[in-house]
């Protein structure tokens, strides 16, 4: 269970990334969190793991506060929780299965690690986790001779090796075509289904956040604006999330010119550029 307990974020400039959040995340949830650019998506989830550290309030992981904890604590929560990033994050000169080891080394001792002198579990561990998202023959290649989407592939199996409860992703898929992105969301899914990961992604298109999320959260100005099911998020809670109507680019199913597909008063109005009403 993750808890968020009177949670703000002030940046040292002053912007405030998160206001006052307070949430409870179950185990095996899979979150999506929505809301425009800037409203404050990747300073939420980035303070789960504290790559962001918060101003104010608590944060607790499994009943342990991730927010006071410091040395071999802080590690070990650490551990237990994957991260996903938009750009991948592998060592592109590195084979996979390097990447993937490197997934472990929260668990071994640094000089065993700098060494890279992992256990032969480590190395089944990590076979296993390629196998789960379907890359196993992949490796022994190079990172860098892989795809977009293999290489996002590759950060999911290493997040896996970490044997995490948690696993978060900060736009995984705004790099990947729609094809490969939805390869990576059912993975993600299958996951969080399979191994019962509480898992949150950070997405920008609103029908793959109905599509795949058990629960959506929409963020604004750093504040909790909406929390719902699928089928709670309509196209009127998506414009009162954003403050604004709905635009195409938002969608993934509807990519073509930018153009407005639900107005503020929930009126649905799918239009492509020059398209008549
Ligand atoms: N390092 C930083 N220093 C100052 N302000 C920051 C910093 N990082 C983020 N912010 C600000 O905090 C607010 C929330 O940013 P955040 O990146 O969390 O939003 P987001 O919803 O993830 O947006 P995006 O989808 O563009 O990544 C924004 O106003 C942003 O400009």
């Amino acid at each position: 269970m993750i808890e968020f307990q009177n949670v703000s974020k002030v940046y040292p400039n002053g912007t405030r990334g998160l206001n006052n959040i307070n949430l409870t995340i179950g185990e095996g949830e899979l979150v999506v969190i929505v809301g425009l650019s800037g409203a404050g998506k990747s300073t939420l989830l980035r303070s789960i793991n504290r790559l962001h550290d918060i101003s104010e309030g608590n944060i607790m992981i499994h009943g342990q506060s991730i927010t006071n904890a410091s040395g071999s604590g802080l590690r070990r929560i650490r551990r237990g929780i994957g991260m996903i990033f938009q750009n991948f994050n592998l060592v592109k000169r590195s084979t996979v299965l390097r990447n993937v080891l490197s997934g472990r080394v929260g668990h071994h001792s640094t000089l065993r690690t700098m060494l890279g002198m992992f256990p032969a579990e480590d190395t089944q561990l990590a076979m296993d986790a390629l196998e789960r998202v379907n890359i196993r023959d992949k490796a022994y290649s190079r990172a860098d001779q892989l795809s977009g989407g293999q290489q996002q592939r590759v950060s999911i199996a290493r997040a896996l090796a970490q044997e995490p409860q948690i696993i978060l992703a900060d736009e995984p898929v705004a790099s990947l075509d729609p094809l490969t992105t939805r390869q990576v969301m059912d993975d993600l899914q299958r996951i969080n289904r399979d191994l019962k990961i509480t898992t949150i992604i950070n997405l920008h298109f609103i029908d793959l956040a109905r599509e795949y999320a058990t629960r959506i959260i929409g963020l604004r100005a750093g504040e909790i604006v909406f929390d719902g099911t699928p089928e709670e998020a309509t196209d009127e809670a998506f414009a009162h999330i954003y403050g604004r109507s709905i635009h195409r680019d938002e969608v993934l199913g509807a990519q073509s010119p930018a153009e407005e597909v639900v107005t503020l008063d929930g009126t649905p109005a799918v239009r492509a550029v020059g398209e008549s009403s």
